[in-house]
């Protein structure tokens, strides 16, 4: 570690934006595959959407000319068109055709009438049009224009971009692929789970928490499982990894004991970039590269492992797939109650989303807080509270920062 090593939470998001300066190389992927990927590239309209004039409502299309003064008018009945009809006749003057929502508006016909505005008499129908009525035509166009810059490089493929992606008729774009991350968890304690525990013996939870929470991040995980606090052992595992994953992420041995052995496994077979950052939970998380591959040391306390990679994993796949480390900071939501004002650190609690029954704002009810070993209320909470420092007690209604504890493909 370098004197200037990263000691704050915030250096240490800094820190990992530059060390990781270029994204994975991107991929053209079919659309169909691209789901949760982030986009290697501007998406530009090619198409104009909608690509025709269609009805928004079921009813009759007619010319607005054949309105008499009342607002009446007696149409005959021309033509029926529904949805997906290739080739709509003119509509000439006195006629009507009937229609259905989304069906391509005939040339000539400029409004919609609905049909709970029309009573029908054989082949003819009369309409009454209400005065402000509105001409339920969807116009080409009036979604997307050809030539707009809809998504840019940098955003996550969810199901709305997907559907957009779709109707513009894209069959390939060009992607971040996911980051190859292998997850190790170290102890002589652990247990894998289904197994039997014998005395002093616990299942490892970090390892199915992490990956699933990788897994949401838009991550591809490969399962190390869990290594013995051998040093040998643990470099070994690591080393094969480090040559085809774009990130390494261990839990347990981060911290000062004489059976925590990640940081000098790192430092002896790469470079420890930062140890230790002011804030708890997670203090002893680390960061540097084995063989060039980037590598998270999480502690192995359960609550310090995902505020780790809750604060700091997720920054380092940010920037692997090409967008900031810290997507325009935290949310801010009022805490329901006073808080204690950490000295010197940030404190990480967790906290609820309480829904005001009145109607009035939302907030965070902080969870009681635990120690870092504890499982209950995170499997509780909604978020994970960022307590900056400082001397005046946080009173309620202030505002605190927030990240969810779970977060879909969210950065
Ligand atoms: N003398 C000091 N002791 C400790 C310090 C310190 O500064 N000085 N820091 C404490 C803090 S803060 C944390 S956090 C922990 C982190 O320790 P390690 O990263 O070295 O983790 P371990 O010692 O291996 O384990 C800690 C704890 O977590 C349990 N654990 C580990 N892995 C898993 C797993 N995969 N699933 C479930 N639980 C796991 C382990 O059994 C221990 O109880 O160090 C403090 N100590
Ligand atoms: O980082 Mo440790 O979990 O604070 O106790």
């Amino acid at each position: 570690m370098t004197e200037d090593a990263p000691k704050s939470l915030q250096d240490a998001r800094a820190f990992i934006a530059g060390y990781i300066e270029t994204p994975l190389p991107a991929v053209r992927m079919a659309l169909s595959a691209a789901f949760g990927h982030v986009l290697a590239e501007d998406i530009v309209a090619s198409v104009f959407l909608p690509r025709f004039d269609n009805a928004a409502m079921d009813g009759f299309a007619i010319r607005s000319g054949d309105i008499g003064p009342d607002g009446a008018a007696v149409l005959r009945i021309a033509q029926t068109i529904t949805a997906g009809e290739a080739t709509v006749p003119e509509l000439r003057a006195g006629e009507a055709a009937r229609i259905t929502t989304g069906a391509p508006v005939p040339p000539g016909a400029d409004r919609i009438v609905v049909q709970e505005a029309a009573a029908v008499d054989g082949d003819t129908v009369r309409l009454l049009v209400q005065a402000g009525a509105r001409p339920h035509i969807r116009h080409v166009g009036e979604d997307v224009s050809r030539g707009d810059t809809l998504l840019r490089a940098g955003m996550r493929i969810g199901p709305a971009q997907m559907a957009l992606l779709t109707a513009l008729g894209l069959r390939s774009v060009l992607v971040a692929p996911r980051p190859k991350v292998a997850v190790l968890s170290t102890g002589d304690e652990l247990v894998e789970n289904p197994g039997a525990l014998a005395a002093g013996q616990i299942f490892d939870t970090n390892r199915p928490m992490l990956s699933h929470m990788l897994l949401a991040a838009g991550a591809e995980v490969t399962d190390l499982g869990i290594a013995r606090d051998d040093p040998e052992a643990i470099l070994a595992r690591l080393v094969e990894a480090a040559a085809d994953h774009d990130l390494l992420l261990s839990s347990g041995g981060a911290s000062v004991g004489f059976a925590d052995h990640l940081t000098k496994i790192v430092a002896r077979r790469g470079f420890l970039e930062f140890w230790k950052l002011d804030m708890r939970p997670g203090k002893p998380i680390g960061f540097g590269d084995i063989d060039d591959c980037p590598i998270l040391l999480l502690p192995g306390n359960p609550l310090a492992a995902a505020v780790g990679f809750a604060l700091v994993g997720r920054a380092i796949l940010a920037r692997l797939e090409g967008r900031p480390a810290n997507d325009g900071g935290f949310l801010r939501l009022p805490v329901d109650r006073p808080l204690a004002r950490p000295v010197g650190r940030i404190d990480v609690r967790l906290g609820r989303f309480r829904f005001d029954p009145q109607g009035g704002a939302t907030t965070v009810e902080p969870l009681p807080h635990a120690g870092s070993a504890g499982l209950r209320f995170l499997a509780l909470a909604d978020v994970m509270i960022l307590l900056q420092p400082g001397e005046a007690e946080i009173g309620a209604g202030e505002l605190v920062d927030i990240l969810p504890v779970w977060q879909g493909f969210a950065g």
